[in-house]
C-alpha cells in the first residue's frame, strides 16, 4: 500500500514514508536546530554554548540558547530510530546496518533491564506488572535517555526504539490494560514531561517495522526469551495497535520526526533485500523532506 504524507515523494511499491502532523521535521543534520512538534519548544543549539559537563556513558551535554539541555555535536548528527513490536526483526535489522561504515548502531539496553545490581526489572514487570510496572518503566525510561545523550561517534546514528516509543508505547500500554496504578503513571508521565521540556533529543528519522501481532508472536517464540515465556498474543495486539495510533493514523502522541514504513512480515532473506533496497532512503533519513 503506498501511502504519503503531505508532499512527500512515494519511493518504492513496499516503503511509504509519512509526515509527522506538526509543520516542521526535525534535522540535525541539515540545520543546527532542533526543532520540535511540541509548541514553544523550538530552538537554536548552534549558537550558544554557556555550560558544558560530560556524564555516563560518555555523554558530554550544553545549555542551548533556551535554556534546553543538548547533546554536544548532536546537532551535526542524523539520528534514526528503528520502531516496531517485541520481536519485529529490529536488532536483526540493525545488525546489517551495522557492516556500514559511518553508522554508529545502538540496540536496546535489554540486558540492563535485565539485571540492574543483580535484580531482573524485566522478568519482575512480567510476573506481576501493578506492582513493577513504574520500577521497569523508570529505568527503561533512564536508560532510554542516556543512550539518546551518548557521544555520537559516527555522522549517523541507528538506535533500536526510543524514550519516545517507552512512553507512548509501553507505559501507555501498562495504564490502559489497567496494569498501572494512576499515581505510578502521573509520577512516569511527570517525569517524561520534565525531559523532553527541558532535554533535547533529537529524532531524524522513524523507521517502522510493520508486523502482524502474529509474526511477533511466532518470532518472539523462536527467540525464546526466558522473561518474555508469559506474553500472550493478545499482548503484542495491544502494542501493535498502540504503534499504528501512533506512527500510521498519527492519532495518538506527537511524532518526533517523519517516518519511514517498512513491512516486515517477510522471511529475513526477502527482509535483508528490502533494507538493501531502501539504504540510501533511511540513511537519508535528515535530508528527506
Ligand atoms: N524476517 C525474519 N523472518 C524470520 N525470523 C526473523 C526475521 N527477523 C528476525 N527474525 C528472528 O525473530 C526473532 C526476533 O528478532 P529480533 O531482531 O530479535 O527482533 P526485535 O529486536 O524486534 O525484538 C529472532 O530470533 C530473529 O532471529
Ligand atoms: C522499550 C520497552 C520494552 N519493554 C520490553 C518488551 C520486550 O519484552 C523487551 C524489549 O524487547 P524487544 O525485542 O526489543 O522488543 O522489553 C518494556 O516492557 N517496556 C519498554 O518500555
Amino acid at each position: 500500500m503506498l501511502v504519503g504524507g503531505r508532499g512527500v515523494p512515494l519511493w518504492s511499491r513496499c516503503v511509504r514514508l509519512l509526515s509527522p502532523h506538526c509543520a516542521e521535521a526535525p534535522s540535525s543534520l541539515r540545520a543546527a536546530a532542533a526543532v520540535r512538534c511540541h509548541p514553544g519548544r523550538t530552538f537554536n543549539t548552534g549558537s550558544c554554548r554557556l555550560l558544558q559537563s560530560r556524564g555516563p556513558s560518555g555523554t558530554e551535554t550544553a545549555i542551548g540558547t533556551a535554556g534546553k539541555l543538548v547533546r554536544n555535536g548532536g546537532d551535526k548528527k542524523a539520528v534514526i530510530c528503528i520502531e516496531g513490536n517485541i520481536a519485529s526483526g529490529k536488532t536483526t535489522c540493525l545488525e546489517y546496518f551495522s557492516k556500514t561504515s559511518n553508522i554508529e548502531v545502538l540496540t536496546e539496553p535489554v540486558s540492563k533491564w535485565r539485571n540492574v545490581r543483580g535484580h531482573n526489572p524485566l522478568a519482575l514487570m512480567y510476573q506481576d506488572p501493578k506492582r513493577w510496572g513504574i520500577t521497569l518503566q523508570t529505568y527503561v525510561q533512564l536508560t532510554m535517555l542516556d543512550r539518546h545523550l551518548s557521544s555520537v561517534s559516527a555522522p549517523v546514528r541507528m538506535m533500536e526504539r526510543s524514550i519516545f516509543s517507552a512512553k507512548y508505547i509501553f507505559v501507555e500500554n501498562l495504564f490502559r490494560s489497567g496494569k498501572m496504578p494512576e499515581v505510578d503513571f502521573a509520577v512516569l508521565s511527570e517525569w517524561f514531561d520534565w525531559i523532553t521540556t527541558n532535554i533535547s533529543i533529537p529524532v531524524d528519522l522513524i523507521v517502522y517495522l510493520q508486523t502482524s501481532p502474529q509474526t511477533c508472536y511466532e518470532r518472539l517464540k523462536q527467540r525464546c526469551r526466558e522473561e518474555e515465556k508469559v506474553i500472550p498474543l493478545e499482548y503484542l495486539e495491544s502494542i501493535h495497535h498502540l504503534y499504528e495510533d501512533w506512527l500510521i493514523k498519527q492519532t495518538s502522541f506527537p511524532l518526533p520526526a517523519p517516518v519511514l514504513v517498512i513491512p516486515a512480515d517477510h522471511d529475513l532473506q526477502n527482509m535483508l533485500h528490502q533494507y538493501e533496497e531502501n539504504r540510501d532512503k533511511i540513511l537519508a533519513g535528515s535530508c528527506l523532506l
